[in-house]
């Protein structure tokens, strides 16, 4: 089909003037839309929007979250749930007791959200848009003639005029199956089952779509098998034909159903030994499929060592995927970052969190994370598999895609918005996971919603409900690099900003945030790391920083506010907000100084040692602000003071490249005193201690100890720069989460 010139695609929604739309209520809400297309309009628009798919330009894709609903929780089964046509259905009005079931005239249009042509029973037409499917066009779930029912169907109001109805919860969608009773006899068909198949023909036919990566298609064909199997019985390839679901159900992140088919193979192969096992269990689905859900690595039936090679990779592959725990901090880490690379995250992990315990924080902080057991500097405080981090070559612009929520106006990139896309397909297929995650912070969406947080059951399942899911991810999504070490790499410029990951670790997002924290969170592929960053004593509450502070604490505290809606009282918090609004402002000025003064002396060449100095009297302005005034106790005492971070930092380097060793100590000195870290070094009796106090341990930090060790042995006392090596290694190890790459940091 040859586009017409003028064609706009109106199939992708433009957010904005969605939001225009939306801040008004319609006149018209409650009431039956006054016109309508007809069924020839609306397929031949469909028409276009498919050729537009395979010969326009393809923008990128753009989710849209509109104004929060609650899901349905009505079962379209339960007697007194209300069936509907569309003929009944109201403008912007949804009865969550309602449904209506419709069928597909049309291909589906499947990309920023899935669009499809429907009639209902009596044959009046609709556009019906649904979002948040997972699918591809090779491999759609809805497909042309497919039969759905809507739950809580509505007219929405579309930017240019007329109507369509919105599928935003995938919970509010259903796909029916041909024979479903539910379905209306003429619409009834039977399933397609070649005659004269076998079950052999139906596995390479399911394997043929594996590889055309056409999963969705694979799992029909080996259903295919499975019946056929029913009435021509074949153990042998019955086991192979679950085996090859569960793989394909492990991919589309199915993996209540995977754990379903593993449990029916494994079963199978036991009782078809020649010798069946005397213990029952074996033999029992449920009990297999409970050991897989078990979220533990104890193996009461000894099954790990009697399952065939397959079915072991594949029972290892769903409890790792479910969650599986241990109870001691024991990994072999290096290894586990050897594994990781650009496409290759996910890596072969159980969690550790046995040493630490979520309760009410007590300091009006909601829940927090505390301390079972104390814990030394350094020490693994939480090891976390992620629940859900996406593993997209970034160089992929394929892959490009923004998140648009109308609710709260905020627009997330794509790493936010395929972090909730994919929240959103592990949280629709398996139903054992959504309690977890759902107990996650949601700044009190429910009550905005209208849903108290027990109540959400559907069918005994919990509700997909994506507006709560994109508030959980908001409020504790981290963004991650490959690993935290490669954000050392001297390739690294942190200046090109690099795209950073979304990732989702369940317990640690109930760990609240410090600026003076006590643990230092690191990313190795989807495991987090997170050790101690100075001694943790029984019953603390482990914090990390959020973010790292901003110097201007109404900037920080904004950017608190704004993400996370709350504002930071921890003692740098208080004791920078104190500082009257004079010295405030005067820091800034003299920082902004210092800055492009930093900058200039950088790009007149070889820095010489009155340019050094000039910038040295300048930080001893700005130092000179943070000064307690005359008579009054010093609030900075063992305080990082963050504006002066920068300047020393550029002062150590600076004195180091003019080989001034004696300035450069003093500047690495004063460097760890500006993180809050003090030191004091006894010239006769050459002893360096070094008290941590509430200090912050971070590269820079690592970096001023590797200066320290460097002047200390170029004046030839040793003892001290061994010392100052010794902590700087168990620093990187917090920073970065294992020695890997610690050697070579440390010599550059
Ligand atoms: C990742 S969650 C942390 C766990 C959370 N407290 C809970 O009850 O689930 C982030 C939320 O915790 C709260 N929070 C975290 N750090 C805080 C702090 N320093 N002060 C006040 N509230 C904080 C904020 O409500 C924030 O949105």
């Amino acid at each position: 089909m040859i586009l017409p010139k003028d064609f706009r695609n109106t199939y992708e929604e433009v957010p904005a003037s969605l939001r225009d739309l939306y801040s008004q209520e319609s006149p018209e809400k409650g009431s039956k839309p006054s016109s309508k297309l007809s069924r020839q309009s609306l397929l031949k628009s469909h028409q276009r929007h498919l050729a537009f798919l395979t010969e326009g330009p393809l923008p990128i894709r753009t989710l849209i979250l509109p104004k929060p609903y609650a899901p349905s929780r009505k079962a379209i089964r339960d007697a007194s749930s209300r069936r509907l046509n569309l003929g009944d259905l109201l403008i912007d009005s949804r009865n969550p007791e309602s449904f209506i079931v419709v069928k597909s005239i049309t291909l589906p249009y499947i990309y920023s959200a899935t669009v499809l042509v429907v009639e209902d029973e009596v044959g009046d037409v609709a556009r019906l848009t649904i979002s948040n499917l997972e699918h591809t066009a090779i491999d759609p779930i809805v497909s042309e003639s497919g039969i759905l029912a809507v739950k809580q169907p509505c007219w929405s109001r579309l930017v240019d005029g007329g109507y369509h109805i919105r599928v935003d919860h995938p919970s509010d969608l259903v796909i029916l199956e041909g024979g479903d009773e539910i379905v209306k006899e003429d619409w009834r068909v039977r399933e397609e089952r070649r005659e004269g198949r076998d079950a052999d023909e139906w596995k390479k036919e399911g394997d043929m779509m594996f590889l055309k990566k056409m999963f969705r298609k694979a799992l029909v064909c080996y259903n295919h098998g499975l019946h056929h199997l029913s009435t021509h019985p074949n153990a042998p390839l019955q086991i192979d034909l679950h085996r090859k679901k569960c793989g394909v159900n492990i991919v589309l992140l199915r993996l209540d159903a995977a754990a379903t088919d593993l449990s029916l193979a494994i079963c199978l192969s036991f009782s078809t030994l020649p010798t069946p096992p005397s213990n029952p269990a074996l033999t029992d689905p449920a009990t297999i499929a409970s050991w897989l859900h078990s979220q533990s690595t104890t193996d009461p039936l000894n099954l790990s060592s009697q399952l065939p090679p397959a079915l072991r990779a594949l029972a290892a592959r769903i409890k790792f995927d479910l969650g599986l725990y241990q109870s001691t901090p024991t990994y072999n880490l290096p290894l586990l970052s050897s594994y990781v690379g650009p496409l290759s995250l996910h890596l072969d992990a159980a969690t550790y969190i046995s040493d630490v315990e979520v309760r009410d924080s007590g300091a009006g902080h909601g829940r927090g994370t505390f301390a079972k057991r104390a814990f030394t500097m350094g020490e693994c405080v939480v090891v976390e598999k992620a629940f859900v981090l996406p593993g997209y070559f970034i160089a992929d612009r394929g892959s490009d895609c923004l998140l648009y929520n109308l609710g709260n106006g905020t627009a997330a990139p794509r790493p936010g918005a395929l972090l909730f896309r994919e929240l959103v397909q592990k949280l629709s297929w398996n139903s054992s996971l959504r309690r977890e995650f759902f107990k996650c912070d949601d700044g009190g969406y429910e009550g905005e919603v209208g849903v108290g947080r027990g109540e959400v059951e559907v069918e005994d399942e919990w509700a997909v409900d994506v507006f709560r899911i994109e508030r959980i991810r908001t409020l504790n999504c981290f963004s991650v690099p490959t690993r935290s070490l490669d954000l050392l790499s001297p390739t690294h410029n942190p200046h090109s900003n690099p795209e950073l990951r979304n990732g989702f670790w369940l317990h640690a997002s109930f760990i609240n945030h410090s600026c003076l924290p006590n643990s230092v969170r690191t990313f190795i592929g989807d495991v987090l790391v997170l050790r101690a960053s100075r001694d943790i004593a029984a019953g603390e509450e482990i914090t990390h920083q959020y973010t790292s502070p901003d110097i201007d604490i109404h900037e920080r505290q904004e950017k608190f506010k704004a993400t996370w809606g709350f504002e930071c009282d921890c003692r740098l918090c208080a004791v920078d907000g104190a500082v009257g609004e004079q010295v405030k402002s005067q820091r800034r000025v003299l920082f902004e100084e210092l800055k492009s003064a930093v900058v200039k002396a950088g790009g007149q060449g070889a820095l010489t040692s009155t340019a050094i100095k000039r910038i040295a009297r300048m930080t001893g302005r700005l130092e000179a602000l943070y000064a307690p005034a005359e008579g009054e106790p010093d609030q900075y005492e063992n305080l990082p003071r963050l504006a002066l971070v920068h300047p020393t930092l550029f002062l150590t380097e600076a004195w180091r490249g003019v080989g001034n060793m004696e300035r450069m100590i003093e500047a690495a000195r004063k460097l760890l005193r500006n993180f809050g870290i003090l030191t004091a070094v006894d010239t006769e009796k050459r002893t360096f201690e070094v008290d941590l106090g509430q200090g912050l341990v971070n590269v820079e930090t690592v970096r001023a100890l590797k200066y320290l060790a460097e002047g200390y042995t170029k004046k030839g006392w040793t003892g001290i720069a061994e010392k100052c090596v010794g902590l700087a290694k168990t620093w990187f190890v917090i920073i970065t989460g294992t020695e890997v790459g610690m050697e070579e940091f440390l010599k550059q």
